[in-house]
């Protein structure tokens, strides 16, 4: 199995401790739209249209506080579009939704992120001309020239530049990216800048972190630390919520699953129920069980994984994993 974790406390093969899921979450039966006990964001009708297309059309959804949420289902349900939406990126054609109990309708998306609702962005090629260091401090808030009056005071700046420099290097090095500080973003490989785009995200204090797809093109050797970053960001009181294909990522790390399907809620739960729905299965699982994360990153034995995963599929990731501990440790050397 791997929907039920080893028991809290447990060491694994590697010697990490898997950490408690976060259970009493909801209210009544856990179905499309269900309450939450305590949730910071709460939609309501939202509907968005492109053309003759519905991409959006969520009735009700509340995302549990200090949890991680997975948002799930095969392509072009709308996970994205809700995505832009909750974010200010993109507007809905009605509707409406709150974050920490404010409205969020018609908010721009700098201000969203300046409430606490934070998203990751993925690297593009004019980040990546910039240093790892630079690309930090872009996601600091509050930076000089947003207030009038700080900004005509020199002295002011001097003292916000000094702890916004501060704070990143501190991400930098909790992420083991300190090495790489003055090196061009873009010279990072394909998990290092996965860290740097969740490291960024956290410069601004963040009170909800949505990371979409945070596994996609990330080699196995650096699965393990950004599984733990993630749950890291729970234990320090954040809320996450993540969009993500792999379904073992899902499993492992979130609380909670809503699974979408042609723009709408379909099902909502813990990974264990929502996994075992057959409509669910039907609809999206049964193309995406390839392989157990928990054997890639030693927080399970192949024996303890999930049975539903394929034998051949994990032996050939278990031995892509190990002519990758090569890269692994180049990386390592890097550092
Ligand atoms: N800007 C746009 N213009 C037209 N159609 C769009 C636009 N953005 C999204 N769509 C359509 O809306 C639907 C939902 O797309 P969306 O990207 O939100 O799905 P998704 O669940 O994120 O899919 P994936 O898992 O493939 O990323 C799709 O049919 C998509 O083609």
């Amino acid at each position: 199995m791997s929907s039920e974790f080893p028991a809290p406390e447990e060491p694994t093969t590697t010697g990490l401790v898997a950490r408690p899921k976060s259970t009493g979450l909801h209210k009544g039966d856990a179905k499309p739209g269900v309450e939450k006990v305590d949730p910071i964001i709460v939609v309501d009708g939202v509907r968005r249209t492109f053309g003759g297309l519905t991409a959006v059309d969520v009735d009700h959804l509340e995302i549990p506080r200090n949890a991680i949420t997975a948002l799930i289902g095969p392509n072009g349900a709308g996970k994205t579009t809700l995505f832009n939406l909750l974010t200010g990126f993109d507007k809905p054609n009605e509707g409406t939704w709150t974050f920490d109990g404010k409205s969020l309708s018609g908010v721009p998306a700098y201000q969203v992120a300046r409430m606490g609702q934070v998203r990751t962005f993925q690297l593009t090629k004019a980040l990546g001309l910039l240093t790892v260091l630079d690309n930090m401090k872009l996601g600091a808030k509050g930076q000089r020239g947003e207030r009038f009056w700080s900004s005509l005071i020199p002295a002011a700046w001097r003292g916000q530049d000094a702890a916004i420099e501060t704070r990143a290097r501190d991400l930098l090095t909790k992420f083991k990216l300190d090495a790489k500080a003055n090196d061009f973003a873009a010279s990072l490989s394909g998990g290092q800048r996965k860290l740097l785009e969740m490291a960024r995200a956290l410069m601004s204090e963040p009170k909800l972190v949505m990371l979409d797809e945070p596994m996609a093109g990330v080699n196995p050797a650096l699965t393990e630390s950004l599984l733990d970053h993630i749950l890291d960001l729970k234990d320090q009181g954040m809320t996450v919520l993540f969009v993500e294909h792999d379904m073992h990522m899902v499993r492992h790390i979130a609380d909670w699953v809503v699974v979408m399907a042609e723009g709408r809620v379909v099902a909502e739960g813990d990974p264990h129920s929502v996994m075992q729905d057959p409509a669910v299965i039907d609809a999206y699982l049964g193309a995406h069980q390839e392989l157990d994360l928990g054997v890639v990153t030693g927080r399970f034995t192949a024996d303890e994984a999930d049975p539903t995963t394929d034998a051949e599929a994990s032996t050939e990731v278990e031995a892509e994993s190990l002519a990758d501990e090569g890269l692994a440790e180049l990386e390592e050397e890097d550092k």
